[in-house]
């Protein structure tokens, strides 16, 4: 489709540049009810993790000089041609409308969308899938930063149900704080879209530890491994019909009252019964390794000597593990025992074993890898309790973030007088 007579010939870029962050379920999606509009099977609640250590930076611009829609991530150009990201194009452009900048002489008028083309770019503050859900803050960014770009009116919520048909996981990091994607009940997934429960600010004494667990095999992605539950797990349907509908309400209940140790519980038991569905599946799909195994009997032992939870666990479709402790002291405390029991490799350097928001480890009294070596055994370990170092490739300690947010365009990653990528 050709541009109009009046833009042709035009040489202008417009851009925007957006941050947008991750977010991490505690109450797990997994199964949907339409393969292509993404629609759960049951409702999932999250937290958005904080954009400082983990998040997706995107650029998006529009020029009439533009002759196809292109995208580069991480710096390497990538096709826009799979039914995901068509489906947000298409309908973020659907709800576009008229843009002016009268200092640049640009002006766009809302039928204008249809025809122009654009280009984004974008990269992951952290490692691209490798289980840390990068394409959840990535569908987010590109649908948040596109919408800031065409002007579209629609609030947050609205501009989850885009994203969700991105990759279902997306649509909850359209929010900060705490999030729950509600299932929706209409054929055309326009109840599907995500809510905000609090924001980052009510409960910021949780604090995060992610281990990053090294892993050499590919786990079955999670689209297709929820489709051969969907197919084959009866237990996922008593999951989705009675247990999550009850589990739901006691989080939100639990969230809204800072209560953590039921937050704990209901957190814990969910990741455990989302991986019993795995296995329910046939053939049956392990996601967690021997680490990760290690890392929920440290926290469950841990837990059972201090006689209520100091730290909830959960494991998405891969063996990292996200660890959310009640505060900063128990986050001290978990970090002493993660670092006791998984040291670092001898030629790792702690700056980079140790990520995000280092005070925790400063706070630990560890400056070096050798106060690492010194640590002394936890009370609850036994004589037989082994190290395994090595097993876990790095921990980032973070804590629950805000939601998206349209960055200067000093931060854009594209030239503005090109269009194109400026670090290629
Ligand atoms: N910044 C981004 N912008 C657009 N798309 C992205 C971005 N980052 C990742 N993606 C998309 O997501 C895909 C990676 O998703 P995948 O589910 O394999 O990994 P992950 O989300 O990092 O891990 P997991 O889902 O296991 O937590 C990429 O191949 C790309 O298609
Ligand atoms: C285990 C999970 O992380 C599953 C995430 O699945 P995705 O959102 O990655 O799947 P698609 O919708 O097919 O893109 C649990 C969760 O985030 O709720």
């Amino acid at each position: 489709m050709a541009i109009s007579r009046e833009l042709a010939g035009q040489k202008w870029v417009l851009l925007t540049t957006a941050q947008t962050p991750t977010n991490i379920a505690v109450i797990k999606y997994w199964g949907k009810r339409d393969e292509d509009l993404i629609l759960p099977v049951n409702d999932s609640i999250s937290v958005t993790l904080d954009p400082s250590h983990l998040c997706t930076i995107t650029t998006v611009a529009v020029s009439p000089n533009f002759e196809k829609d292109r995208m580069w991530l991480n710096r390497k150009e990538i096709s826009l041609s799979g039914a995901r990201y068509q489906n947000c194009l298409r309908e973020i452009r659907s709800r576009a409308n008229d843009v002016e900048d009268k200092e640049k002489g640009i002006k766009i008028e809302k039928k204008d969308w249809e025809k122009l083309h654009v280009y984004i770019d974008s990269y992951n503050n952290f490692p691209t899938a490798a289980g840390l859900a990068s394409s959840a803050a990535g569908l987010a960014c590109l649908v948040f930063a596109l919408a800031n770009l065409m002007n579209v009116k629609e609030d947050h919520s609205q501009l989850s149900a885009i994203a969700r048909q991105g990759s279902g996981s997306a649509c909850r990091s359209l929010y900060g704080g705490f999030v729950k994607w509600c299932m929706g009940k209409e054929k055309d997934g326009s109840d599907s879209l995500a809510v905000q429960l609090a924001d980052e600010k009510h409960w910021d004494d949780l604090v995060i530890i992610i281990a990053v667990v090294s892993s050499r095999q590919k786990e079955t992605s999670s689209t297709s491994g929820m489709r051969e539950t969907v197919e084959t797990s009866l237990l996922l349907q008593h999951r989705a019909k009675e247990i999550v509908p009850k589990r739901v309400l006691a989080m939100e209940e639990a969230i809204k009252n800072r209560d953590f140790v039921s937050f704990a519980k209901l957190t814990c038991n969910d990741s455990n019964q989302f991986h019993a569905v795995c296995l329910d599946t046939s053939p049956p799909i392990f996601y967690m390794n021997d680490t990760s195994h290690r890392i929920i009997s440290l926290v469950e032992k841990w837990n059972r000597a201090e006689g209520e939870p100091q730290v909830a666990y959960t494991f998405d479709a891969g063996p990292n593990s996200v660890l959310i402790a009640r505060n900063r002291k128990a986050a001290v405390s978990l970090l002493q025992r993660l670092l006791f029991q998984f040291p670092p490799n001898p030629e790792t350097e702690l700056n980079s074993y140790v990520l995000g928001d280092k005070t925790i480890l400063q706070d630990a009294g560890i400056n070096s890898v050798e106060d690492i070596e010194s640590l002394p055994q936890p009370p609850e370990f036994n004589s037989s309790s082994q190290k395994f170092q090595g097993d876990v490739s790095y921990f980032i300690c973070t804590r629950p973030g805000k939601g998206p947010v349209v960055l200067p365009e000093s931060d854009s990653l594209l030239d503005p007088k090109t269009g194109l990528p400026k670090n290629l």
